[in-house]
């Protein structure tokens, strides 16, 4: 498949200039690695063409994909805003360093500590989830006599093309304010009542994953209508509008995302549109892409080890990972593609199945994949492993999880140290 990864004259794969193999022999399997120059380049694709057409607008990385110090400072020197969804997220980025005030809190349930961390640091915003978080901070912000800027989530009742489990905006949502059922205008009556939480805008996030720009605009449309709404009822003017993120990735060749600005473009010409229909102040555009931003510039090194043949049925290829490290195709059904690091543009003569080494039947990495003859102590890299990977894995079968190495112009850097079984039995006590 095409994928923005180089190859030598050894056919051996290259990440930013680093032979693959050479990585794998240095800090061993499994491994995350990213190209921190195509991090820079997705992000720049989002930040640039806001400049470009001279919109205000803040691009705040979703650190949900892949969160960690590191991250966190690639994100900073390229001027994103940064997504968090929870305490851990948050602490990550102070921890980096990350202006605060670019800072955005999410979350459907933030829990009272969350909320006091967030206020206490005076992160830019927080977007209020539902009517309970609006006591909650209320209370908080009072409590600490602060105030705090806000946006309301709002879901518009549109059904992005996307999997069922990671789509979010349709009405039956666990996430945000309903806008047809009146519930979204009962919050914004509720923060008009609350001096001391300063609603700034709206927010929306239709799914993840998303190839078209119909459902983007649909959701713009529908913001607007409310938005004119609540302009004409209730004297409101939206300074911020929260696009989200959802920017679909190349995963295998049956992905065909959108080239990153053209998704941008659509978004600013449907809120130029609406802005001079309803004549409506530009408002400030905030999106926040996550997997766009570090999907397609991770790859996982794995090593190859048993191999089980089924005649007439399949060949199983187990590594020493899986749904440890990607939970995605067991969760999602989620698709990748895979060369051998060694190898990437040979015969591909085996069709094979790629399988995790968790005691699982549905740990399965890669279904019938092609690939060159295989050899035990092959290194297999998989692509589009840079969104949702690290961040999702666990300890299932107290596997400790991957280390991650950072590599640019030649140069790979260890950000995220392999877990030890010390590290891992850290919380255990015994019970003697
Ligand atoms: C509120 C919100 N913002 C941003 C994102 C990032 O999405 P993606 O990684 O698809 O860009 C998500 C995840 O779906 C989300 O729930
Ligand atoms: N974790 C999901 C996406 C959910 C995004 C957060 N709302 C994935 O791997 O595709």
């Amino acid at each position: 498949m095409k994928h923005p990864f180089k190859v030598n004259d050894e056919g051996h794969l290259m990440v930013g200039g680093i032979d693959t193999l050479e990585l794998a022999e240095k800090y061993g399997t499994p491994l995350f690695v990213y190209d921190v120059e195509r991090i820079r380049k997705n992000a720049r694709a989002f930040v640039d063409t806001f400049k470009k057409r001279n919109i205000r607008a803040q691009v705040a990385y979703a650190s949900k994909a892949f969160s960690s110090i590191a991250m966190a400072q690639v994100a900073k020197q390229e001027n994103l805003s940064l997504d968090v969804v929870s305490q851990g997220e948050l602490y990550t980025a102070i921890k980096a360093g990350f202006p605060v005030e670019r800072i955005h809190m999410h979350g459907n349930n933030k829990s009272r500590e969350e909320l006091k961390m967030a206020v206490k640091y005076q992160i830019g915003c927080i977007v209020i989830d539902n009517f309970y978080e609006i006591e909650l901070l209320n209370e908080i912000v009072n409590e600490m006599n602060t105030t705090m800027n806000v946006l309301i989530r709002v879901t518009p009742g549109i059904e992005a093309h996307t999997h069922d489990y990671i789509l979010t905006g349709n009405e039956d949502s666990k996430f945000g304010f309903d806008l047809t059922n009146g519930q979204a205008t009962q919050a914004l009556k509720k923060l008009k009542e609350t001096p001391s939480l300063h609603l700034k805008g709206i927010h929306c996030h239709i799914g993840s994953q998303i190839f078209e720009t119909d459902g983007f605009i649909m959701a713009i449309e529908k913001l607007f209508t409310a938005l004119n709404t609540w302009k004409e009822e209730e004297d409101f003017e939206c300074e911020v509008l929260n696009l989200g993120g959802g920017f679909g990735i190349r995963y295998t060749e049956e992905d065909q995302p959108l080239p990153l600005e053209n998704y941008v473009d659509a978004l600013i010409d449907e809120v130029e549109k609406q802005t001079k229909k309803y004549h409506i102040p530009f408002p400030e555009i905030w999106i926040e892409p996550g997997r766009s931003i570090v999907g397609d510039a991770g790859i996982t090194l794995y090593t190859i080890g048993s191999m089980k043949e089924i005649p007439g049925v399949r060949k199983y290829i187990s590594v020493d990972g899986g749904m440890t490290d990607n939970l995605r195709p067991a969760l999602y059904d989620a698709k990748y593609d895979a060369v051998l690091a060694a190898n990437v543009n040979g015969n591909k003569e085996e069709e094979v199945s790629i399988a995790g080494k968790c005691c699982e039947s549905g740990d399965m990495l890669i279904w019938d994949i092609h690939l060159p003859k295989i050899r035990p102590d092959d290194v297999l890299a998989v692509f589009s492993t840079g969104a949702y990977g690290y961040s999702m894995a666990n300890h299932y079968n107290r596997f400790p999880k991957a280390a991650v190495v950072f590599v640019e112009n030649g140069v790979d850097k260890l950000v995220v140290k392999r877990e030890s079984f010390e590290d891992m039995l850290d919380n255990d006590l015994s019970y003697n």
